[in-house]
């Protein structure tokens, strides 16, 4: 290397700057990290090259091999890892290893809340990459030289991780990139070779390309005494040997899970994991994972997600998000095809036979992995519903196809077990369903305790009949897509008519009949005051303690749905309920004793809007309400 020219000195992004500062503390437990990282990004750049040598053969320089090597300068105090991958020029180590290109970056910084364990675990949910180098050494160098660049195009790149970084022109002949450690004083286990080798061939043995150490040179005894010396030499300490492309079974799950990690960034184990090679018309190896904890942004629309696509071994993209449908935007893996061709591109992947074809395979493979999981690990799935269960649920609205395979992997909360735990699957519900009964009762309401209280369950509770209990914002979108299950109907009970079908036993059924007719008067009297601000009074079957409940009509959009559209800012179209008044409660009976007809309506207006405040949780004049009940107490 000659004289570093046009040096310059960079602030890094605020982010990087919190980054940096926490790192160092939060991540000191997981500092051998830093290795995993190191190592995938040079063998991602030995990927970049391969791929972009497809079409420019040139930028091998004649050095084909491509390969990671580790030095340790036990003077220096230096680590050195080393690739001749595709490089960095002067601006992309700017870009590259100054900032973080990842939108909401600055929004999950905010989110940090100081507290060390908390804060660790979301930094590895973050993902660190090359600043994870800090946690070790307290200088870094970068030397690089971009694949087809000139020699004294280089770029020399330094920091001390305290807030700036330099960037100086320099001379490297081999082309790719050397990141040297300057280590702390308290890091001497990484100058041990023998300790580091243990890690390294931890971190790297699933990796495609050929990771090197220095080997010293060697004196030994031969047979009769005489002395031979093997002179130094790098010798390979990985494998080497792409990870999916080995069979199955010889594969440990150490292995996977080591596997997961490289490819995920991610500090935990991998929840399940699915690996098929298929043969045949189409020719694909996929190894699919479910992480165990939701990534910082799997709420961000812009966040990155997809598999990492291979063909023919060929690295050729990351985030290839073709493969798999937005609701299992969670799953990584790596997706190899034979049957795709090498220059295959985004715009290509898009509209293309193959990729459809891809998809749904992959797909399937994640759905039966779940089921497979659910079926054998019930805590194991409850702990992976409680972190991607919500974005499952988008599954039926996209995905029409698979719509039964989705729906048994859903889990409720029910009147069953009376708890908000999410583990009722509709298998379980239809199995425990009453003998005459032959639909699906769910209610979606603004909170677990509002669908738990809501005065529609009161009649399904008496008749012992279970009734899902739903309050995710996504659910209104669920249960739109969702009508049927196994051939029965879902079914809200805040909808309409509840129709208990064959529940209902004629003599009640009479009864009812005989009900309305017998309050038909004080329908008509009520419906005469409210008139223009409900669709229709009639009496109740549903309620038991409750005097007066609103309901939508079987067509009419649900007051979740209104709330979902305001929140969003769509325009909601004015919706009149259907009141429904329980005639056996002490309140009615008292209204239809009311001769003073100004007070008769101060209470008709009390009870659409009590029944309209336990359906929505608030009302459009509140004080309106209070004032009225008020002049009532005071009556
Ligand atoms: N050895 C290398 N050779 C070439 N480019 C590199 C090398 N190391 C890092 N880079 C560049 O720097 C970028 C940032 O690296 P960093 O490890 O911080 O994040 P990343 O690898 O992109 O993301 P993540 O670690 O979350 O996957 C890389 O995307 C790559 O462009």
């Amino acid at each position: 290397m000659t004289e570093a020219v046009h040096v310059e000195t960079h602030g890094f992004q605020t982010e990087v700057k919190q980054l940096l500062n926490l790192m160092a503390h939060s991540l000191y437990s997981h500092k051998e990290v830093f290795l995993r990282e190191l190592i995938s990004n040079a063998a991602d750049a030995a990927d970049k090259l391969r791929f972009k040598a497809l079409s420019e053969p040139d930028l091998y320089e004649n050095e084909g091999e491509l390969r990671v090597r580790l030095l340790i300068d036990k003077e220096k105090r230096t680590l050195t890892i080393s690739d001749n991958g595709i490089g960095m020029t002067r601006d992309q180590a700017i870009e590259h290893l100054g900032t973080i290109a990842r939108s909401g970056t600055a929004e999950f910084f905010r989110n940090l809340s100081g507290d060390q364990a908390r804060d660790s675990q979301l930094i590895g949910q973050f993902g660190v990459g090359f600043y994870s180098s800090f946690i070790v050494a307290d200088k870094v160098t970068v030397i690089s030289r971009a694949a087809g660049e000139a020699h004294d195009r280089g770029v020399c790149w330094e920091s001390d991780g305290s807030g700036t970084f330099t960037v100086a022109d320099v001379e490297k002949v081999g082309r790719g990139t050397d990141v040297i450690l300057h280590l702390k004083e308290e890091e001497g286990e990484f100058l041990d070779d023998w300790q580091l080798r243990t890690v390294v061939g931890k971190y790297s043995d699933h990796i495609s390309v050929a990771v090197e150490m220095w080997q010293e040179p060697r004196e030994e005894e031969a047979e009769g005494g005489e002395k031979v010396i093997t002179p130094g030499e790098w010798k390979q300490v990985n494998r080497a040997t792409a990870l999916w492309t080995r069979t199955p079974r010889d594969i440990s799950d150490e292995e996977y899970q080591e596997f997961y990690k490289h490819l995920s960034h991610d500090y935990d184990d991998a929840l399940a994991w699915a690996h098929n090679k298929v043969e045949g018309s189409q020719e694909y190896t996929s190894l699919l994972y479910v992480p165990a904890r939701a990534p910082w942004d799997l709420w961000n629309r812009e966040q990155k997600h997809g598999l990492k696509l291979y063909v023919q071994r060929v690295f050729i993209m990351d985030d290839a998000e073709q493969f798999m449908p937005t609701y299992l935007r969670f799953v990584k893996g790596v997706l190899d095809s034979n049957d795709l061709p090498l220059n295959v591109s985004r715009e290509i992947l898009q509209d293309n036979k193959i990729t459809a074809q891809l998809r749904k395979a992959c797909t399937k493979r994640v759905l039966s992995m779940l089921a497979k999981l659910a079926k054998d690990d019930e805590a194991k799935y409850q702990s992976f519903w409680q972190q991607f269960g919500n974005v499952l649920k988008e599954g039926p609205a996209e995905d029409y196809a698979h719509r039964e395979e989705i729906a048994k992997l859903l889990r409720f909360a029910s009147t069953h077990a009376e708890s908000d735990v999410q583990n009722v699957s509709l298998e379980a519900y239809v199995g425990r369903m009453k003998e005459k009964q032959d639909k699906i009762y769910y209610i979606i309401a603004d909170s677990y305790t509002a669908a738990s209280k809501s005065p529609h369950l009161e009649l399904l509770r008496k008749k012992g009949v279970e009734v899902l209990l739903l309050w995710d914002r996504v659910d209104e979108w669920l249960m739109s897509h969702l009508s049927e299950f196994e051939g029965k109907q879902l079914v809200s009970v805040t909808r309409g008519d509840l129709q208990l079908g064959e529940l209902e036993d004629e003599e009640s059924r009479k009864q009812q009949e005989e009900l309305a007719k017998e309050h038909a008067g004080l329908v008509e009297r009520v419906a005469k005051v409210l008139e223009g601000q409900v669709k229709e009074v009639r009496i109740s079957h549903r309620l038991t303690d409750t005097p007066s409940c609103v309901v939508t009509d079987t067509y009419g959009m649900s007051s979740q749905m209104m709330k979902l559209m305001q929140a969003a800012g769509q325009p909601v179209p004015e919706q009149k309920f259907i009141l429904e008044l329980n005639p056996e409660h002490a309140l009615l009976q008292r209204l239809a004793s009311e001769a003073d007809d100004a007070r008769f309506g101060e209470w008709c207006h009390l009870l659409l809007e009590q029944a309209q405040l336990a359906e929505q949780g608030g009302l459009k004049d509140p004080a309106g309400f209070v004032a009225r009940l008020n002049k009532l107490l005071l009556a």
